[in-house]
Parts: C-alpha cells; structure tokens; sequence
C-alpha cells in the first residue's frame, strides 16, 4: 500500500536513503551461511559445497592401461606369457625382457612391463608377438589425474552433474552441502489479483510468477506466493509464521506512520538493516532481521522497482546464505542515451551486444516490458557522466 509522503530523500524518521551500493553490501553481510547437510550423493545436485572436496583414492587407483593390447618388458619381439582383466587378478610377478601380457584397458598393468602396444599395432604369430614399444605409452600412471588426498574443489562449488560423477570416482558417497534457502513469498494488497484479467481499480499480481523462477535461479526455494489483503495484523501474523529462512514482503513497503511492514517490523522487534535506497525504481525497499534470525526483505509493489530491489536486497541474502561470495561485477559501456539522476542510482534495463549494453527503454516503475526485453540492468551512479557501469545479469531462467 502506498504511503503519500513529500519526504524523499530524507524521511519522516529524519534519515536519508542509503546509497544503492553500500545496501547491496549490507545485504551481503547480513547472515552467516545456513548450516551444512551430509546428504547422499543423489540429494546433492544442484547444491553449494560446504567443505572443499578431497580425493578418498588416487585416480588412477593404479597403473593402468589406457588400451586393449599387450604389455610389454623390454623390446620385442614378445612371448605372450599371460593375460589380465580390468577387475580381474593382477599378473602375479614382474614381467621380464622379451614377455607380454594381453591386457584389457583399464587393468593394472605388471611391474616391469615397459609400454602397452594396442593389438592393431601389433603382429601376431601364435604366442609370439611383435609391434613397436615407446617407453611409457599407453600406461595411465596412478595418480596422473588426481592424487590421493588432493583437493579438486573447493567449498561453495556448485554441485552439477560432473561434480556429481567426479565425487563418486573419488569414492565420495556423501557430500557436505548447504540447504537451499527456503523464502517465503508474500504479496500484498487489496488490489492484487492472482489469476485472470483483471477488473477495473484491480491490478494482476506481476510479482509473485516473477520472484520464484528468480529465487529458484539464485540457488533458493521459494514456497507458492501468498496474497495478502492490506492489513498489519495479517501481515503481523504472516511474518511471524515459521518455516522459511526468508520473508519476502512485496507492497506496503512506503516509509511513514501508515507504513504496515515498517509498524509491524517494530512490533516484532526486529533489527532494520536497510530502510530506503537511493535507487530508482525501489527506492523503498528494506531489509530487516527477526529476532528469530530469520531475514526480511521488504519489495515495493510497482513490479520493476520489486525486480529492481529484489536484484539489489534477495540475491545477495541467498548468496550469503549459500555461503557464496558476491559476483565479480561484470563491466561494459552503454550503447545508447542514458541520463543519469543527481542523487540516486538507476538501474536501467540492458540488452548486452558486442556493441555495449543497450537501453531498451520501457523502464517505467510500475512496468515490467523493458525488463522483459533484458538481459540486464546497468547501474548508473549518481552524478554519471559516461564511461563503463556494470551490469545486474537478469537471469534467464
Ligand atoms: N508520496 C509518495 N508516494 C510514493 C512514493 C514516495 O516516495 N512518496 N514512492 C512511490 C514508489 S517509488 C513506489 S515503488 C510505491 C511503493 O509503494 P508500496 O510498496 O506500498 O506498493 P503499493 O502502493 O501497494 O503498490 C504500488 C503500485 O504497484 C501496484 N502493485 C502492488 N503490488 C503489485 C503486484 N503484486 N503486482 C502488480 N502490481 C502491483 C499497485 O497497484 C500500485 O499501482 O509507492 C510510490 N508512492
Ligand atoms: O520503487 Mo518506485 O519507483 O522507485 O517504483
């Protein structure tokens, strides 16, 4: 619910907006990571590591060879004096000059055998068989990709599939990771519909389908959204609620003695972290911590200023509770006219090209059409006057 106030920059409680950068830092810094899991392997896709991962064996276990042929000592031609098998028994003693012994790929090739020659390479008479022999070839030495021990990943790595099957050849079975962060996701409003078109004085909720695909891509688990009528004492009563690590409040979010989430972020005693930013759109969001722990993250109801404050607020939160540091920023110069405001930063939707970014304009607060024509938001610092700004990636799915 919009709150009219004439005190922008500086509030009613008498303080400015904080500059957009240092309440994405803040966010940043507001929680320690979720305590880690030992899951199953098979629980564990798509997780952050919470502790380096170490190699439980060599890999290779062994000195194995890379072909099917024949392990050879010493120069040819070769007597074939056995045989072995991945899996199977090793060659029971060293191999001497002049003897081979067939090998399967991936078996563990005897002492003394100098190379592995692969049959196509060989010529074959009975037990006598002759070929080529360079020193080495063909043999996986133990260790020459992973040696025990050794660590091949560190914490906050995403587990993927290939973590997944690297994890298990080093004999993992489990892994430590960290929970996703579960949010809740509230939107609020008398106004706000949730299907269908909607009637004159209603307006379709545009936040909710947005935030959990968003959450989802920053590694959290966003539970259904849930509409809200205007109200502190709903809203009072929904934050209090149990069962997520975050709350996203998205309306009522205006400063000023009205101001339901801020009434209600008093009574519940909790600490505000960021209380306005000098951003446009989104200037009033907020994010504040419960005395529980558990972190609010206020959004405005004008959807892009929602996007635009749940990219500088929630993303950082999640990382931070996923134990992940903040992207390196990405840079890039602006293909296109671009004005920047005095006092506030603006975050300004991008299509990136091998041009620059380029404004798509339709960046109103209220609409999300240009961000739907984005690949990302550039930032424009107060006072701008050209030169590279980074970009916000807006993600794709
Ligand atoms: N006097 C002032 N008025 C306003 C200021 C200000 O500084 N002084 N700031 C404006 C800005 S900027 C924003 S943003 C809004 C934020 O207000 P609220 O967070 O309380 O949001 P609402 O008033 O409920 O909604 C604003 C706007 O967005 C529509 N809306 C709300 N929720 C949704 C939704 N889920 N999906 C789509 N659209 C939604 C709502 O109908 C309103 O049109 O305050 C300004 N006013
Ligand atoms: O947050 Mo408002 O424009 O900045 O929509």
């Amino acid at each position: 619910m919009t709150v009219l106030s004439h005190t922008r920059p500086e509030s009613a409680a008498g303080h400015a907006d904080l500059p957009w950068d240092r309440a994405r830092r803040l966010a940043a810094a507001a929680t320690l990571p979720l305590v880690a899991a030992e899951v199953p392997l098979s629980s564990a896709h798509g997780r952050r590591l919470a502790a380096a991962l170490r190699a439980l064996v060599a890999l290779p276990g062994a000195d194995v060879s890379a072909m099917d042929g024949y392990a050879v000592g010493g120069p040819g031609p070769w007597h074939v004096v056995g045989g072995v098998l991945a899996g199977g028994s090793p060659f029971p003693r060293e191999l001497g000059p002049g003897e081979a012994v067939e090998i399967a790929t991936g078996a563990a090739v005897p002492a003394g055998a100098v190379c592995v020659v692969p049959y196509e390479k060989t010529e074959q008479a009975g037990l006598l068989v002759s070929g080529h022999c360079e020193p080495g070839r063909h043999i996986r030495r133990r260790g020459e990709n992973v040696s025990e021990g050794e660590v091949v990943l560190t914490s906050g790595a995403l587990v993927t599939p290939a973590v997944l099957g690297l994890a298990a050849g080093l004999g993992h079975d489990t892994l430590w990771v960290r929970p996703r962060p579960i949010v809740s996701v509230l939107v609020t409003g008398d106004e706000v519909v949730g299907s269908g078109v909607p009637g004159a004085g209603f307006v379709r909720d545009a936040v909710g389908p947005m935030l959990s695909p968003l959450i989802a891509a920053a590694d959290g688990e966003a539970l259904p959204p849930r509409r809200l009528p205007d109200g502190a004492e709903v809203l009072e009563a929904a934050l209090g609620e149990p069962g997520a690590d975050v709350v996203v409040v998205c309306g009522a979010s205006s400063k000023g003695p009205a101001d339901h989430l801020r009434g209600v972020l008093g009574r519940l005693g909790a600490a505000v972290l960021v209380d306005g930013v000098a951003v446009r759109p989104g200037h009033p969001q907020a994010l504040a911590r419960l005395p529980g722990g558990r972190l609010v993250v206020g959004l405005p109801g004008n959807p892009f200023a929602a996007l635009a404050a749940a990219l500088t607020l929630l993303l950082p939160v999640l990382r931070a509770l996923d134990g992940r540091p903040e992207p390196e920023g990405e840079l890039s110069t602006l293909a296109g006219p671009v004005r920047a405001h005095p006092r506030d930063t603006r975050l300004v939707p991008v299509w990136r090209s091998a041009r620059g970014a380029i404004p798509v304009g339709h960046d109103q607060p209220g609409s999300l059409r240009g961000a739907a024509m984005a690949d990302a938001l550039a930032v424009v610092p107060p006072g701008w006057e050209g030169g590279p700004v980074e970009l916000l990636a807006l993600p794709a799915r």
